[in-house]
């Protein structure tokens, strides 16, 4: 059955009435970037004064800020991009114009297979797209990949540091409260380990920009069974581990 529905009227030949503006900027915009889910780890990292901030963007529910954090020699920009593709891939899109050009996000996921430990390290290597915002960056499919290239040198640092992982598929979805058991049976079926709300539109955006782009995600809650099971996943230590990993990763990227 063929459906008529808007997100498949991707529109790759006309121009688009808005630009994302770059934030205006109060300090030297770093090329490399982590975009991290993790407010505590934000706060704790860069928080009362311990990175610069170099740009603000501001959005009806509020403000969100770039800083610009020292790490040895070099900087390393990051900030939070809110939670959700439209968002995420909002202050993806303005970080990308205002100067930074390589990215490693970090964020958590349901487990959407069992076994798979609170905090265990998953590296997407490819997303189903079941949200809409990648529909409006790249033609339909029903999946996108992630650049191997830039895979393989987030496993490195992995192995380097005998972190235990996982490379897979993951299921990025805009409805977090409609992961039914049937949803999570067929998304498993088709190879997904976890579920999260921004990878292939994260995937769509860098492809549509030209910038590089990998992502780190840890196994969070657990949706395989026939009950949610919470785990407490947003205390887990894996956060911050997954933020340093991140910021080794992203200065590795070329
Ligand atoms: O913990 P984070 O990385 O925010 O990840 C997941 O949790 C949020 C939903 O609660 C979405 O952002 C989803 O991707
Ligand atoms: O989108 C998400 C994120 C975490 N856990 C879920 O079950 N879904």
């Amino acid at each position: 059955m063929a459906w008529d529905i808007p997100l498949t009227e991707y529109d790759a030949d006309s121009a688009a009435l808005i630009e994302p503006a770059a934030g205006s900027t109060s300090g030297e915009v770093p090329e490399l970037a982590v975009i991290c889910f993790f407010r505590d780890v934000i706060d704790e990292v860069c928080g009362d004064g311990r990175a610069e901030v170099v740009a603000t963007f501001t959005w009806e529910h509020g403000s969100h800020q770039l800083f610009s954090l020292q790490v040895g020699e070099r900087r390393v920009a990051v900030f939070h991009p809110g939670v959700g593709a439209p968002l995420a891939c909002g202050l993806f899109e303005q970080v990308i114009a205002t100067g930074c050009r390589t990215f490693v996000a970090c964020g958590g996921a349901g487990a959407v297979v069992p076994g798979l430990a609170l905090g265990h390290v998953v590296v997407p290597d490819a997303a189903v797209r079941d949200e809409g915002t990648s529909y409006h960056y790249l033609p339909p499919s029903r999946e996108v990949s992630a650049d191997p290239a830039v895979t393989a040198v987030l496993c490195d640092v992995l192995d380097e540091r005998a972190v235990p992982y996982v490379v897979g598929k993951t299921w990025t979805t805009d409805a977090p409260y409609r992961e039914t058991q049937a949803k999570v049976a067929a998304r498993r079926g088709e190879g997904c380990l976890t579920v999260e709300m921004e990878t292939a539109a994260f995937l769509a955006v860098a492809r549509h920009r030209g910038v590089t782009f990998g992502q780190y995600l840890y196994a969070g809650d657990d949706v395989s069974g026939e009950t949610w099971d919470h785990r407490h996943w947003q205390t887990s230590s894996a956060r911050r581990d997954l933020f340093w990993l991140s910021v080794e990763a992203v200065l590795r990227l070329p």
